[in-house]
């Protein structure tokens, strides 16, 4: 079975999220791909995609995510409220690689005003390539990002000891 891929974007992003989509459309790794928007013309605050995107993910009908805004971090940041999910931005390949490998990261956040179109592009398609490997030194870390989640209290004041 290949991959579910949602796409998300801010105004800022938008042309990004189009091209990418149409990679993604056009790739054979991917089944589906969903647009949760804006779509061109639109202009909705980023937060709203951010966690349109993640919910997606988290309630199990993505696999992973691609998001873009201007810089790629408010997307990262929105996405991140939702919890289960795992997003940050990379415009590097070896930091693509590891926020599979290392981080176990459901969504890959893009700049559009901060990195050319076509290293974009790249990017998303290698993220595709990476499969996280639990049988690693990373699986403990990734658990103790989970456990923090399900132990903080919504107000982040409760910090467990056993942490
Ligand atoms: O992180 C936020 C994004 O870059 C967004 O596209 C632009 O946000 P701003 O208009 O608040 O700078």
């Amino acid at each position: 079975m290949g991959l579910r891929i949602v796409v998300a974007a801010d105004a800022a992003g938008v042309d990004y999220k189009e091209a990418i989509k149409a990679d993604l459309e056009a790739d054979p790794r991917v089944d589906s791909v969903i647009d949760v928007g804006i779509a061109p013309g639109e202009a909705t605050p980023y937060p709203h995609q951010g966690v349109a995107g993640a919910r997606a993910i988290a309630e199990g009908r993505a696999d992973r995510g691609i998001f873009v805004c201007g810089t790629g971090m408010g997307m990262a940041i929105s996405a991140n409220k939702v919890p289960g999910i795992r997003a940050c931005t990379a415009h590097d390949s070896f930091s693509v690689e590891r926020l599979i490998m290392s981080n176990n990261a459901q969504v890959l956040c893009l700049g559009e005003r901060v990195i050319g179109q076509e290293l974009a592009r790249r990017l998303a398609r290698e993220f595709l390539g990476y499969t996280f490997d639990p049988g690693s030194h990373s699986q403990a870390n990734v658990e103790l990002i989970e456990k923090y989640e399900s132990e903080l209290g919504a107000d982040g004041a409760s910090v467990p000891a056993s942490c």
